[in-house]
């Protein structure tokens, strides 16, 4: 059918729908209402079934009490082919309600399938299908509109699609409207403007790796975050909250998006660092290196910092080949487990090592090293007690050689190595190897003396423990976000957690300022997991900045040496970005109070001042208190956001956002041509929603001169 043409929407046009939704939703309030009043009350006394049928009860107040201030965002008119029916008006929200009387749905929760019509409708398609469990639906959209409510308020209609109207596209209006708001201190959800190429995402299948190169403000870590509400509602009963879990880069950035998955009504999974969920893991004995500080170590000026190439620790204790070397030894270490002699409980009474050697390497094969060493054990033991059972009657003596047994089998027993992860990966560094480099070698050896290790050798630590104990749980899903800085031994060892991959990994090669551990091309983390059960997608519109800032974040990149493409602004459109010369430190100074002071006044809630090291960062912090302008300070380890005004070394601004940006002293010696530096000047400048100041004092960087 060819869509008859429409006139465009006249202001009588937008009353009309303003009212018409203003009826709907007063009507939605009476049967939430309704509904509510129909629970009765809650339930007090100690029979046990009345307590499981309070908790449902419970479950049900809470959703419509959830419904009653904002019961949905979305409407889509649609009609189904081959029913004669007219087209029927969905409406979308973050929960799902069905109408008392009929069991029909009233509200839709944003996940259901055909919900997904909402999301990947561009508004040229002539019909349209989504996938059902009775099978694929086809159909035509009439009409799509977005809307705004607000603690029981609708605030706005949004008609962003009526089928032969004038504008045969999806109008962007809504999706503007929401970007232009200012931000506070948390990540939120973005269930009423999710974008097709998002959507897609959200909703891929659950078996698969998916990797996700995605522009900076592409939305990557807020779409991670909706596929995990998606997946534990579409698999419901396969998928549980309290097995899947996030990895991220660190305490402060799972803070700032620890808002989502409540949001979306999704609780108990776990949000962690790697090295917190190893160490915790490990146990106590176990210990991160004062060293392992990274400010210092990596994130100091350019001439200073070390070199990085692949025998740079991170990068060779996280790859495939180190993991090689790790298991070769492993596989060594089982082979000269047992000690090659017979047991002899006491005179003539005699365990062949043959018939240790059959328990052990044949019957207890499947069981990892250390249950293998105490299944043995026991069952020598058992051995033991038969052979005095059958062999001596006489009590005194039984006793006796009972004692002689017990003391022989503790001996040999001793011979045994204790299956340990940190005993173990210590006798590696004992004697020198020419599989791994010099100096790399002797820093372990020597920090491992001191019971300490770098945050590079927990995957290794987490293997060798994994392969004595057998894995620590499982996974039905896992995140890693930021993952450019993950190396490809971590996903291996999750991998090996889990029966088949379920992995949604995203992260940005541009911003890979942790190339010393990290991956330059995202073959190699691909390389973990087999063919058919990987999928690559990239996202490359740009949903967080201004189109002035993401143009201007776009000429920094060629400079990061990863020929990834330019992000495409979504066409919201703020002010130039600025590039302000200072004279002096007092002008520098009074140039960043004006910036904070201006911004404030203009009703922006987060303001950053971006500096390039942590230590240039606590000085600043100082100077503007003294000139009397409060900031918090953030620095390496601390593990809450607060939000406000806040002084960040740029290595850990990564993943947060702000309304503002100045990134401060950016001039050749703290920005120079070079690509980590342009990686973390492209990380700076991508952190500005709506306004970017950068400031320098002599010359401006290389890598914004020419832009
Ligand atoms: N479809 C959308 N609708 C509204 N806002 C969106 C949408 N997608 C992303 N955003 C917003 O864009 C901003 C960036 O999102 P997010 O932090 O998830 O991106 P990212 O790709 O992880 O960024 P980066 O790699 O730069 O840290 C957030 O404010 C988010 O709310």
């Amino acid at each position: 059918m060819t869509p008859e043409r429409r006139t465009q929407e006249t202001p009588q046009d937008k009353t009309d729908a303003f009212q018409e939704e203003r009826s709907r939703l007063n009507q939605t309030f009476q049967e939430i209402d309704n509904q509510l009043s129909q629970i009765g009350p809650a339930y007090y006394g100690h029979d046990f079934v009345e307590q499981l049928l309070e908790e449902k009860r419970q479950e049900m107040r809470q959703r419509l009490t959830l419904l009653s201030t904002e019961p949905y965002f979305g409407r889509l008119d649609f009609q189904e082919s081959g029913k004669q029916q007219a087209p029927v008006p969905l409406y979308i929200g973050k929960r799902g309600m069905d109408r008392k009387d009929t069991s029909d749905p009233y509200i839709i929760d944003w996940r259901a399938p055909v919900a997904s019509l909402f999301y990947s409708f561009t508004g040229g398609e002539e019909t349209v299908s989504y996938d059902a469990p009775e099978g694929t639906i086809q159909g035509e959209v009439h009409r799509k509109r977005n809307l705004s409510i607000r603690e029981k308020e609708l605030q706005r209609v949004v008609e962003s699609y009526v089928r032969g109207g004038d504008n045969m596209g999806l109008s962007d209006e809504f999706l503007l409207y929401r970007l232009g708001e200012k931000k506070d201190n948390r990540l939120r959800d973005i269930v009423s403007t999710i974008q097709a190429e998002q959507d897609k995402i959200i909703r891929a299948p659950r078996h698969l790796a998916l990797i996700i190169q995605g522009a900076a403000g592409s939305g990557k870590t807020t779409v991670a975050l909706h596929r995990l509400a998606y997946l534990l509602y579409q698999y419901q009963g396969q998928v549980r909250a309290e097995r899947m879990i996030i990895f991220a880069p660190n305490t402060m950035f799972l803070d700032y998006i620890s808002g989502v998955l409540p949001e979306l009504g999704v609780g108990s999974v776990k949000q962690t660092t790697f090295a917190d969920w190893a160490l915790e893991l490990l146990g106590q004995e176990i210990h991160l290196a004062e060293a392992s500080s990274e400010g210092a170590r990596w994130f100091s000026l350019g001439g200073e910092r070390p070199p990085i190439d692949d025998s740079t620790p991170g990068r060779f204790k996280g790859s495939l080949r180190y993991k090689d070397w790790l298991d070769a030894k492993l596989r060594e270490f089982e082979a000269a487990y047992l000690p090659h002699q017979d047991m002899e409980a006491w005179e003539g009474c005699v365990l062949p090592f043959r018939l240790i050697r059959e328990w052990f390497e044949v019957e207890y094969r499947h069981y990892p090293l250390a249950m293998r060493r105490e299944r043995l054990l026991g069952r020598m033991n058992r051995w033991l007690e038969m052979q005095l059972k059958e062999r001596i009657h006489d009590a005194k003596i039984r006793k006796d050689r009972a004692k002689t047994g017990k003391h022989r089998l503790k001996a040999y027993a001793k011979k045994l190595p204790e299956a340990d992860a940190l005993s173990f990966y210590k006798t590696l560094f004992d004697r020198p190897d020419p599989s791994l480099p010099e100096t790399l070698a002797a820093q372990t050896k020597a920090l491992l003396r001191k019971g300490a290790v770098m945050p590079e050798d927990l995957p290794a630590l987490m293997w060798v423990r994994q392969y004595m104990h057998g894995p620590s749980g499982s996974f039905d899903h896992v995140v890693l976000d930021e993952a450019q800085d993950v190396s490809p031994f971590q996903i291996a060892l999750l991998g090996a957690m889990m029966t088949e991959p379920s992995f949604t990994i995203l992260g940005d090669l541009a911003q890979g300022i942790h190339a010393y551990r990290g991956v330059r091309r995202w073959e190699e983390l691909a390389e973990v997991f087999p063919e058919d059960r990987r999928s690559y997608h990239e996202l490359r519109q740009s949903y967080r900045s201004t189109f002035e800032i993401i143009e201007f974040a776009n000429r920094i990149l060629p400079f990061t040496d990863t020929s990834l493409p330019p992000a495409q602004p979504v066409f919201r459109s703020g002010e130039p970005v600025k590039l302000i010369e200072v004279q002096t430190p007092d002008e520098r100074i009074l140039a960043i109070v004006s910036f904070i002071t201006e911004n404030r006044r203009r009703g922006m809630n987060t303001i950053a001042v971006i500096g390039r090291t942590d230590e240039a960062c606590a000085k600043l912090a100082q100077e503007l208190r003294r000139a009397g302008t409060e900031v918090h300070l953030i620095a390496e380890g601390q593990s809450q956001y607060r939000g406000g005004v806040s002084v960040v070394p740029v290595f850990l601004a990564k993943g947060l956002e702000f309304d503002a940006v100045l990134a401060a002293d950016v001039d050749p010696v703290h920005y120079s041509q070079d690509p980590q530096d342009a990686k973390l000047l492209y990380v700076a400048c991508t952190r500005a929603l709506h306004k970017l100041t950068l400031l320098y004092q002599g010359s401006p960087s290389p890598l914004v001169s020419a832009t």
